[in-house]
């Protein structure tokens, strides 16, 4: 029998709950072994819960989970940084071996875990802290072991997903498409998280260290959430061709030079990932043996987590009761550097408010330099007012260069001012 610590019983840890005790007979004849909570941390042991939890496994105090010597399996499920890493920690150096959905301690300390991990002889898991439910950390380990991966594009925040596409398929408000996110359990607890792209940040960065073998330093990836997106943007976006998501980018160039970012991003429609709508995620990925993978699922919530969740428990159970090795983990690979946005060539979407004027255009366009820009028009709803929104679309061009031009835009009278600007992201570069 393996016996296991729960840390945190909320919506992750409830589903889990729920999937070990539900499917307790299938799990042990699956496994060849029986799997068997002893203990549960809360903070609020009287607290009402989803499901009816065996209240005397229900402890406020973790050393109670992480000093039983007879837990070797400790499942950590509260989130965020504070009490947690110290947690995970303290269990590792208790010989714990740890299943984790936490994507935030990952990208941060990912490097010292996974060293504590070795140096105790313990393993971690953590299928769940990227893409909920699909079984990306396993595909990228194992199933395309034998690639060098070019490019990952992946959408892998339910949250922002399900905002942006409530906000373009039902016309809701950013704010209460927030609301209902929440209440189904796909945000963080605190969803600044979610909406700054920091989650999105956290996720491509423990894909990409995994797929590079090179540990991202979690800090130096561009990251831009979807806050400053307006309804305006998303029907321009539908009018030109494009669905504007959340996107994760990790290009691998010529075995030096890494771009690791994460921006709103116009996708064209013909592109399936134009398609992934809702709380799902998707994860396109490139090697150079088997060509492009896709793998797509619900991206966050209860179930689809605590899927991926019980299959780490179930492995790290087959793991323990086969006395099997640590073996590698993430960044084994050094001397990859980040590029800065500034050195990458994408197309741009800008929307501004200019004076509707005769030869407003040709003024935009001298800045940008001549044949930058592909698109300009008026919106034409607002062609009455002496002010009106406009928008560009840029041929590919240096960010770099685009910044110079938007900085002259700001000198011209006539624009009055920049309301938002969206990377456009042509997928044709070949690996
Ligand atoms: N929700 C989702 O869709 C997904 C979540 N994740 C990750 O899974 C993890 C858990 O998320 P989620 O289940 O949504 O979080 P919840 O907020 O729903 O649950 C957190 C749980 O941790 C407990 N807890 C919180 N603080 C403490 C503390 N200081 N000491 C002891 N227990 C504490 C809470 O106790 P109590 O119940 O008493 O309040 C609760 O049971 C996070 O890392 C998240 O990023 C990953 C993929 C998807
Ligand atoms: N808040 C996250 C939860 C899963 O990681 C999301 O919305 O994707």
């Amino acid at each position: 029998m393996i016996k296991v610590g729960l840390l945190g019983c909320g919506t992750v840890g409830g589903g889990v709950y729920n999937i070990l005790t539900t499917k307790k007979e299938d799990i042990e004849r699956k496994l060849g072994e029986e799997i068997q909570i002893k203990r549960i941390l809360v903070n609020e042991k009287n607290k009402k819960r989803k499901y009816d939890v065996d209240a005397s496994l229900l402890t406020e105090n973790y050393k109670e989970i992480i000093e039983d010597p007879e837990i070797q399996l400790v499942v950590e499920l509260i989130g965020g940084e504070t009490p947690t890493l110290g947690y995970i920690k303290e269990a590792i150096n208790h010989h714990k071996n740890i299943v984790t959905a936490n994507k935030l301690i990952l990208a941060k300390y990912g490097r010292e875990i996974f060293q504590l991990a070795k140096n105790n002889n313990v393993k971690v898991y953590y299928e769940g802290s990227v893409g909920g439910g699909i079984p990306i950390i396993k595909t990228l380990k194992e199933s395309m072991i034998a690639n060098k991966i070019g490019r990952i594009y992946g959408i892998l925040n339910g949250t922002t997903n399900y905002i942006l596409t409530q906000m373009t398929e039902k016309s809701i408000d950013f704010e209460d498409a927030l609301k209902k996110a929440q209440s189904l359990g796909y945000a963080e607890s605190d969803p600044y998280f979610d909406v700054s792209g920091l989650d999105c940040a956290y996720k491509i960065s423990i894909l990409s260290s995994l797929a590079f073998e090179s540990f991202i330093d979690v800090n130096s990836i561009y990251v831009e959430g979807i806050d400053k997106i307006e309804r305006e943007d998303i029907e321009i976006a539908e009018e030109l061709g494009y669905t504007i998501k959340l996107l994760a980018i990790g290009k691998r160039y010529e075995d030096k030079m890494l771009d690791i970012r994460v921006h709103p991003t116009f996708i064209p429609k013909s592109n399936p990932l134009s398609k992934i709508n809702g709380v799902y995620n998707v994860v396109q990925i490139h090697g150079d043996v088997v060509g492009d993978i896709m793998i797509y699922g619900q991206g966050a919530g209860e179930m689809p987590t605590a899927s991926a969740v019980v299959a780490d428990i179930m492995e790290a159970a087959k793991s323990i009761k086969y006395h099997i090795e640590n073996e590698y983990s993430i960044g084994r690979l050094n001397g990859l550097k980040l590029i800065g946005t500034d050195e990458i060539e994408n197309s741009f979407y800008i929307r501004l408010r200019v004076n509707d004027i005769p030869g407003v255009f040709a003024k935009i366009a001298k800045a940008f330099g001549d044949n930058e820009v592909s698109i300009a028009s008026v919106i034409q709803k607002h062609r009455l007012n002496p002010v009106v929104p406009i928008f560009l679309l840029t041929h590919p061009i240096e960010e770099k260069k685009m910044k110079k031009a938007i900085d002259s835009l700001k000198e011209l009278d006539d624009v009055i001012e920049i309301k938002n600007i969206i990377r456009v992201e042509d997928f044709n570069e070949k690996f």
